[in-house]
């Protein structure tokens, strides 16, 4: 492979100009978003997963897979601030995978698409030499002009985050260096985290509505890869404060490197993290609390500095890179 890696490839694809004038956003952010009439703007995205790169049969069932094909793209329009309506499916099947498997992997999608009410409506099935490879596109949609853009942070903003970070990353590699037998009962959690992620629909919907100025992210590739993303995006810098991280109790069985490892670095967590200014923020916890989603302070919006993201620390500051996974260097390391 002779790109950097998969960002660098986006760009040089991308469109320097768009030919509709009913597209909002086109490539740069979680989703794209067009106007199909005056009330709702609709948006959409498709993200793939790949045996081997994704998922290994020691790592996942088939009902996971297609759990987590399905949850991974609902994650996209949430990070949006839309609402999921439906989804379709591309598969391309090798000859090693049985019909059986594969009516789990949809009974997975069907589980979860239940839960957030949203309907298969198409797809495509083809065979392929190499392994299986899964493509979701979903469906959405929110009020005109809501969408929650990674380019929104301005200085001064808080940083926020929903729920835990890292658990998934302790999972996969509990899954991929354990023993079944040996799983204790913090591990068993961590793994559900890898394996069946819940996307943040309801507290996507709930910044989208507040009617306020609010950039957002999901957080797929790790922390730090998501922060720099709105960093560049909005021409700002961001400082995590690195005491503030919401770690679960699960996750606390491992040594603080590891922890903030996986935080920064792990991804696969489909948690939000956005800014908003400090007035809307203390409306966003009341809002929350009340639906009982967990959300917390990570760090502040600067003005551009030396680096788009920094960790502050026992009272000094440091670069938080844009390291992750990375598509086209994965098999380097
Ligand atoms: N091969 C491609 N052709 C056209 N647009 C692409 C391609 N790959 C990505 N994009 C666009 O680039 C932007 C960033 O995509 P990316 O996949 O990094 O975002 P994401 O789905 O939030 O992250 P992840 O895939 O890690 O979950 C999006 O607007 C996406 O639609
Ligand atoms: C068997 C196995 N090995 C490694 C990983 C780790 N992994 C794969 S893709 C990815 C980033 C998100 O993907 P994308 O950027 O496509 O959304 C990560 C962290 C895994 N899940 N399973
Ligand atoms: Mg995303
Ligand atoms: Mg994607
Ligand atoms: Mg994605």
């Amino acid at each position: 492979m002779d790109l950097p890696d998969e960002f660098s490839f986006i760009n040089k694809i991308k469109p320097a100009k768009l030919k509709q004038s009913s597209c909002i956003i086109g490539i740069g952010d979680d989703a794209a978003v067009y106007r199909a009439n005056s009330n709702k703007d609709q948006v959409v995205c498709v993200d793939t997963m790949c045996e081997e790169v994704h998922f290994s049969r020691k790592t996942m069932t088939p009902f996971d897979i297609g759990w987590k094909a399905v949850a991974v793209n609902i994650s996209d329009i949430a990070a949006m601030g839309g609402k999921p309506l439906y989804y379709l499916v591309a598969i391309a099947v090798p000859n090693s995978w049985k019909e059986e498997e594969l009516l789990n992997v949809y009974e997975g999608m069907a589980a979860i698409a239940d839960k957030y009410n949203i309907d298969l409506i198409g797809g495509d099935t083809v065979s392929t030499k190499g392994s299986l490879v899964i493509a979701v596109t979903v469906i959405g949609e929110l009020p005109t002009g809501k969408a929650l853009l990674r380019s929104s942070a301005m200085p001064g903003d808080i940083v926020f985050t929903t729920g835990t970070l890292g658990n998934s990353a302790a999972g996969l590699e509990i899954l991929l260096h354990q023993e079944e037998n040996t799983y204790k009962s913090f591990e068993k959690e961590l793994i559900v985290f890898h394996q069946r992620p819940v996307p943040q629909v309801e507290a996507g919907l709930i910044l989208s509505s507040l009617n306020e100025r609010v950039s957002l992210n999901d957080i797929s590739d790790g922390l730090a890869s998501e922060c720099n993303e709105i960093a560049e995006a909005s021409n700002v810098s961001i400082e995590i404060d690195e005491h503030a991280l919401p770690i679960s109790n699960a996750l606390k069985n491992y040594s603080l490197d590891d922890q903030l490892n996986w935080v920064y670095y792990g991804g696969e967590e489909y948690q939000l993290v956005g800014t908003t200014s400090k007035q809307h923020y203390l409306q966003i916890e009341e809002k929350m609390k009340q639906a009982n989603i967990q959300v917390t302070k990570i760090g502040t919006v600067k003005e551009k500095g030396e680096f788009p993201v920094m960790i502050r620390k026992d009272g000094r500051s440091l670069e938080l890179k844009k390291l992750g996974y990375n598509h086209f260097r994965e098999g380097e390391k």
